[in-house]
């Protein structure tokens, strides 16, 4: 056998699919949201999933949406590490400039001021499901200013099935 496989994943189906996976690790009932950040030249630098802060227990602090409004105090917002905030938290390896970030979902505008100001200048996400938020649309006035590029991922169909 010397031919090369050829229905080998390629770089995208390869970081959004971690960026899913990494989606699986979290407890949020409602939204599991996965971040992966890639460098330049397409090596894994750092992951991320939306939980509670070390030492915030999950069996402790409220997964809840439903008091946002009436008791924020108990509700999730408050409590909950987006993904591409602990992405880019997790990172300890120095300078994150010129790479590129992969999310199941578009990055809000508190996500956005970090993503700027780590120097990420890509972002690539697979669903936009609040796009006609105040949240995502600053995102997206702060994301063109700054010009930081950002494209929807295009599924390629691929079922990728792992068995663990
Ligand atoms: O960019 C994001 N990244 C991220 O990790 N999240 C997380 C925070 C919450 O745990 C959850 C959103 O919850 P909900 O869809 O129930 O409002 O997703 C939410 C956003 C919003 O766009
Ligand atoms: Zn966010």
């Amino acid at each position: 056998m010397s031919e090369k496989r050829e229905d080998y994943i390629n770089w995208d189906e390869y970081f959004i699919g971690v960026a899913k996976l990494s989606a699986r690790r979290s407890k949020d009932p409602n939204t599991q949201v996965g971040a992966c950040i890639v460098s330049e030249d397409n090596k894994i630098l750092s992951m991320g999933y939306n939980g509670f802060p070390r030492g915030c227990s999950d069996e402790d602090f409220p997964w809840g949406k439903e008091f946002e409004l009436t008791d924020p105090y108990n509700a999730k917002y408050l409590y909950s590490t987006h993904s591409e905030l602990n992405a880019i938290l997790n990172y300890r390896g120095g300078s994150l400039e010129g790479s590129k970030i992969y999310v199941t979902l578009f990055p809000c505008n508190e996500c956005a001021k970090a993503i700027i100001q780590a120097g990420i200048k890509t972002i690539i996400y697979e669903e936009d499901k609040y796009a006609s938020s105040p949240s995502v649309r600053a995102s997206k006035r702060m994301l063109n200013a700054a010009g930081v590029r950002y494209y929807e991922y295009q599924p390629s169909g691929r079922k990728i099935e792992i068995t663990v």
